[in-house]
């Protein structure tokens, strides 16, 4: 098991790491997800041992490497982990297999040994042609997979990557992604990866934890942060497109949005509130109906044989996957039509009603 314990990590007055609590179990995929600040680099670089908690436990396998509490932590070459960064890295002097066999040469393995562990991932990442060729003499993306090898080579128990995909164009992300989940595969090793982007989160994870100015929103699989958003940043931050979002305002005894009275109602008696619909809930009429709002269409694009139609009317955003385009054009208005039921409410705090 990888445990995080109540982590905590302040910068003089700055708390980029708030009381954080997860546990995955070994072979996971954790991908720590938030928006740029959130403070997911400072926990993996804690997991990597370059920062210390200022509070809090970080087990591996049953045993502590870092401890806030009582102000310890071991050295990141011996925690066991390896890390993959945003920028490479490489020895510049070094070749390919040189860079590979470098941490193994430190970890003091035999030089049969090294040669065949170096073949072994060269192997495994597809580089073997490159072995005897220097850094600047290949591409960003086979940097990118010397430095994975490199990492993979002491065959590490907790695989650490901060933003590993973020210098690459984005076909090469999309090979990429699948690579690294194979990778996962074929290494077992439990996985920490960072990244503020939700598709790579969604796509690569088997947990993910999403956070927001240092605090866990959510901690789950993906399918449950899809299915169950803990808060409303959640269920505007993960999905595509993203949720639809919409204020509703008690008025007398009903219940409006914008200027228009709505039938459904929230499960708490609060005079403000947000309704979460789906954009597939969503329908685009050209007629008004009791439940539409009249919206200015502002983008229409084709996607997987549906329509994504987007419209916007003071400051509210609407956007729905229809099957057939509405026979407007940008800039005209259409009825955006909710259902009778929201999938789900949110206080003003952003918290979950039901
Ligand atoms: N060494 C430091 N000294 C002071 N403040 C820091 C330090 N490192 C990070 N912070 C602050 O802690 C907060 C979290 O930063 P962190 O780098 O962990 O966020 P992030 O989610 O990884 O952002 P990004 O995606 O932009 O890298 C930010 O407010 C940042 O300014």
């Amino acid at each position: 098991m990888l445990e995080i314990k109540n982590i905590t990590k302040r910068f003089g007055d700055v708390e980029a790491v708030k009381n954080v609590s997860i546990t995955v179990p070994d072979g996971s995929f954790l991908v720590l997800l938030g928006p740029s600040g959130c403070g997911k680099t400072t926990l993996l670089r804690m997991l990597a041992g370059l920062e210390h908690p200022s509070e809090g436990q970080l087990i591996f396998a049953g045993q502590t490497v870092s401890d806030g509490d009582k102000n310890w932590t071991v050295d990141p070459a011996k925690r066991n982990s390896g890390l993959v960064f945003q920028s490479y890295a490489l020895w510049p002097h070094m070749s390919v297999r040189g860079n590979v066999e470098w941490p193994l040469k430190v970890g003091q393995m035999s030089k049969a040994e090294r040669i065949a562990r170096v073949d072994e991932v060269l192997e495994l990442l597809d580089i073997h042609q490159l072995a005897e060729r220097y850094p600047n003499e290949i591409s960003g993306g086979q940097q990118q997979r010397v430095a994975i090898a490199r990492t993979i080579a002491p065959k590490p128990g907790v695989l650490l990557f901060d933003e590993p995909l973020s210098n690459l164009d984005a076909k090469l992300r999309v090979e990429m992604r699948t690579e690294l989940m194979r990778l996962h595969r074929a290494t077992g090793a439990t996985t920490v990866y960072v990244t503020h982007d939700q598709i790579e989160a969604m796509t690569m994870a088997t947990h993910v934890a999403v956070m927001n100015h240092g605090r866990l929103q959510q901690f789950g699989t993906p399918n449950e942060l899809l299915e169950s958003p803990a808060t409303s940043f959640v269920a505007t931050f993960v999905g595509t497109p993203p949720n639809n979002m919409i204020p509703v305002v008690k008025n007398g005894s009903g219940y409006k949005v914008g200027p228009k009275h709505m039938p459904f109602e929230p499960p708490k008696q609060t005079p403000e509130s947000l309704a979460m619909f789906r954009a597939e809930a969503l329908h685009v009429r050209c007629e008004e109906s009791s439940t539409s709002l009249p919206m200015e269409l502002v983008e229409m694009s084709a996607i997987a044989g549906r329509t994504m139609v987007t419209a916007l009317r003071d400051g509210l955003r609407l956007t729905a996957i229809v099957d057939d385009a509405p026979k407007v054009r940008i800039g005209e208005t259409v009825h955006m039509e909710l259902p009778s039921q929201p999938a789900c409410w949110f206080g003003q705090d952003g918290e979950r009603l039901i």
